[in-house]
């Protein structure tokens, strides 16, 4: 039988489900499929419109995921993310030591190697187990939305990484303004009516997330738990994923349980479903677990390989946080979860994670 894990954040006292991947679906069918939005932002008529929803609907409710092609985001645009990415992380460590990630209620600033493990467990002791014997070999750099009363983002100075700030926070805004037009093929997809979410997402409370894998010994990712990143599934509505080519992203298929690996497919956005979104629609959309793992190493000599270094941008999207997630409508009954505040559920996932 399918089980699911749940637990407690005693601090905030209330239940969170840790993910979705045990949902009986009506279909054993896994696949990533590559989808057109153009069709939906360009469509003429609402019946076109809604043919590509049902298609991404259906895709979320399969596997979770998928790859959105003719996304609108220039590739210029996410070229010169990258690259403004790679430029921060080649900082020295002392730059970027003074800019560390410090609060789950802020979620913003720099997040060294091993500060993070990313897992499927909530118990402090078993991720500080994890987090000794094998921590994520990645570094991460966490921005927020700019205006925010309470927190600040951490910016390097202009003179340590021009126009870092600026790519970064045009960036942000185009992924809010994606993320906007899919969760508009979702409600339409579920006939919520297209502007269902557009009152509850407008907030702009998401975190991106710059990702640098550096290259590593493949040995050492080999050891038992080691991984790029665990095995985890996401927290808020949707992850838009910008990956480069090298590869090791893999999904796992929640039927079989094997993981098969989500090739870069150039100049489309990996797009998957979050906890929260699949709370929302009640486990009829699925959050799926997905890891990074080593792809193949490049032999340095005759005992030696080494894994190339890997980047990967996340946008991680979110509810308003003082928005209510109760069991959208069509989409089953009884809900299966009590309302929770999207905040309080995001916060409590992030604080878990950290050290
Ligand atoms: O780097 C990647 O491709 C995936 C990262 C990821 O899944 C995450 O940060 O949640
Ligand atoms: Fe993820």
């Amino acid at each position: 039988m399918f089980t699911f894990r749940t637990f407690i954040v005693a601090r905030k006292g209330f239940a969170l489900r840790t993910f979705a991947t045990g949902v009986p679906s009506s279909s054993k069918a896994f696949t990533i499929p590559v989808i057109d939005f153009s069709k939906f932002k360009q469509a003429k008529s609402s019946a076109e419109k809604k043919q590509t929803a049902e298609e991404i609907v259906t895709a979320f409710k399969e596997s979770g995921f998928v790859y959105l092609s003719n996304h609108g985001i220039p590739r210029d645009t996410v070229q010169t993310a990258f690259h403004k990415s790679k430029e921060f992380f080649a900082l020295p460590s002392e730059i970027k030591d003074t800019l560390a990630w410090e609060d789950p209620r802020s979620n913003r600033g720099y997040v060294k190697i091993g500060r993070e493990r990313v897992t499927q467990s909530a118990d402090p002791a078993e991720i500080a187990a994890l987090k000794e014997k094998a921590p994520d070999y990645k570094e991460t750099y966490e921005i927020g939305r700019e205006y925010d009363s309470e927190w600040q983002n951490q910016w390097p100075r202009a003179s340590d990484a021009p126009l870092f700030k600026h790519t970064m926070l045009d960036f942000f805004q185009t992924c809010h303004n994606l993320h906007v037009d899919v969760m508009r093929s979702i409600a339409l997809g579920l006939d919520l009516g297209e502007s269902f979410f557009d009152d509850k997402i407008q907030d702009q409370c998401h975190n991106l997330r710059l990702l640098s894998y550096p290259p590593i010994k493949s040995s050492l990712l080999v050891n038992d738990g080691q991984a790029r990143a665990g095995a985890h599934s996401d927290y808020g509505t949707l992850t838009l994923l910008f990956q480069d080519s090298v590869g090791g992203l893999e999904v796992q298929n929640p039927h079989t349980k094997t993981f098969i690996p989500a090739t870069p497919v150039p100049d489309t956005i990996v797009v998957n479903v979050g906890d929260l979104l699949a709370r929302w629609s009640n486990d009829v959309l699925r959050s799926t677990l997905h890891r990074v793992v080593s792809p193949q190493g490049k032999q340095i000599n005759d005992a030696e390989k080494v894994t190339p270094q890997r980047q990967s941008i996340a946008f991680f999207c979110n509810p308003n946080f003082n928005a209510e997630v109760s069991c959208l409508p069509n989409c089953g009954s009884p809900a299966k979860y009590p309302p929770v505040n999207a905040g309080d559920y995001i916060i409590g996932r992030l604080a878990v994670t950290y050290d």
